[in-house]
């Protein structure tokens, strides 16, 4: 047997409340055509070298999504391999300081609860941070 190793990225993602509705977070579907094509995920993306976290999260938000994000506490972190790729997810907590969220980046934005979001069809990697959340094993969510 063969093994083909991957590259491995470090993506930050972020779990950004809705400003009138805090049991709802924001989401976002990938673009037709590319990989995990129309699945669901976490605003965020690469972290690039020399950058910080916090810094590559608040730099996707903006590029992405418009927003100016203020970035919290890290709540998890796992690693996952695709075929294509072996990505190490961390998701921060978030809260959006100014704009409103558009999708620049994505094929759809909507705010979903936990439970909602275990009915999307996720990136495989945020599945067990999926059951985390819905299971409120990440403990303060601000
Ligand atoms: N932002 C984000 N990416 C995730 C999550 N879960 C997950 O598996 N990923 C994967 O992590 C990678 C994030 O990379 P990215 O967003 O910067 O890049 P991309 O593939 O969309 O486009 P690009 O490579 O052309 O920049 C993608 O392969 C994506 O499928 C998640 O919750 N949020």
């Amino acid at each position: 047997m063969t093994t083909v190793a991957t590259r491995t990225v470090r993506v930050v993602a972020a779990l950004i409340p809705g400003r009138l509705d805090a049991q709802r977070f924001l989401v976002q579907q990938r673009l037709p055509g590319g990989s995990r094509a129309l699945l669901w995920e976490f605003p965020g993306g690469k972290v690039e070298a020399g950058e910080t976290d916090e810094a590559a999260l608040a730099r996707e938000c903006r590029e992405e999504l418009d927003v100016e994000l203020s970035v919290g506490r890290r709540l998890w972190e796992g690693r996952h391999e695709y075929p294509d790729l072996t990505v190490e997810l961390v998701l921060y907590v978030a809260r959006m300081l100014s704009g409103e969220p558009k999708p620049l980046g994505a094929n759809a934005l909507e705010f979903r609860t936990p439970g909602e979001m275990q009915s999307l069809p996720f990136c495989e990697a945020d599945i067990p941070l999926l059951e985390e959340l819905v299971a409120g094993r990440l403990g303060a969510l601000d």
